[in-house]
């Protein structure tokens, strides 16, 4: 198991986040690595009990294992996975079923499964499995998700600097699940602002991941409650934990793109509680 490295994270409240300087911010939201070679790093949050994380096998495959705050003898023994490869391609063995992801496909992996293992096709150019998990009380079905699976939406637009395509993988529309929701959204280039106007939704915690971010490029991402807003700088590959409370968007010095994951109550991806530009503070 020396694979798998984990650390853990509380919730917080909004009357206390408020306190909280730059580097108790960074502590208690920002996952800062997510990808290592040959391992698998996880992060466990108290915020709707949702495991976030990457596991990048290169010389050898990588097992996802339970790790010891889950007390259970496997990973999905009471909770789903989603994964989506933002890396070459790759294979993820399910209960010794392989089943190949290309480059940005993704798989939703039922409560009930046993083993899971993760392998590149090659070592020169690995696969990288950006991992979500949620708890679940009912088993649905694997399934893979390839690109043209993917339900797409366009939102923004250029002059708003936030014309983007989402690409959503796991939603209810498209794959059973208890909990968990994900998907990609990518900006045109130009576009800046994820999520603006941004919203609220208190039923459901969410993970945002930002990739695609050129070097020497950083993304202000902006978390809180509408009027009482923080920020935090990011770079590409890190994560970002936003409880069901907070608000969560982002500007970029460039364009770029962010793998979403959500879990709470419910499954209705257009539930959110609108806020104006104009109202945030
Ligand atoms: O609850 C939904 C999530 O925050 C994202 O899907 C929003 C998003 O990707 C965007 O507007 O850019
Ligand atoms: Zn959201």
């Amino acid at each position: 198991m020396d694979h798998i490295t984990y650390e853990e994270r509380y919730a917080a409240h909004p009357a206390d986040v408020k306190n909280y300087d730059t580097d108790r911010l960074r502590e208690q939201f920002l996952i800062e690595k997510n990808f290592e070679a040959d391992k698998v790093l996880l992060t466990y949050t108290m915020n709707d009990r949702f495991i976030a994380g990457g596991a990048v096998p290169v010389s050898k495959s990588l097992s996802l294992d339970a790790i010891d705050p889950l007390k259970a003898e496997y990973f999905c023994d009471r909770r789903e996975v989603g994964i989506i490869n933002i890396g070459g391609e790759g294979i993820v063995e399910v209960d010794g079923k392989d089943i190949e992801l290309l480059s940005m496909e993704g798989i939703y992996i039922g409560n009930g499964t046993k083993t899971i293992i993760l392998k590149s096709k090659s070592t020169s150019n690995p696969a990288k499995f950006y991992i979500n998990s949620a708890p679940a009380h009912q088993s649905f079905p694997t399934k893979k998700i390839e690109l043209e699976d993917r339900i797409t939406l366009d939102l923004g637009n250029a002059n708003d600097a936030n014309e983007r395509q989402i690409f959503q993988y796991i939603v209810a529309a498209s794959v059973q699940t208890c909990q968990l929701q994900m998907g990609i959204t990518k900006l045109k280039p130009g576009s800046i602002w994820n999520t603006m106007p941004p919203h609220t939704h208190n039923r459901r915690m969410e993970v945002y991941l930002y990739i695609d971010l050129p070097e020497e490029h950083a993304i202000s991402h902006f978390m809180g409650e509408a009027t009482e807003t923080r920020h935090i700088w990011m770079t590409n590959e890190q994560a970002i934990i936003s409880p069901p409370w907070s608000i969560h968007c982002a500007s970029g010095t460039s364009s770029y793109s962010f793998v979403w994951g959500m879990a709470g109550e419910n499954l209705d991806f257009t539930d959110m509680d609108a806020i104006k530009a104009i109202e945030l503070r």
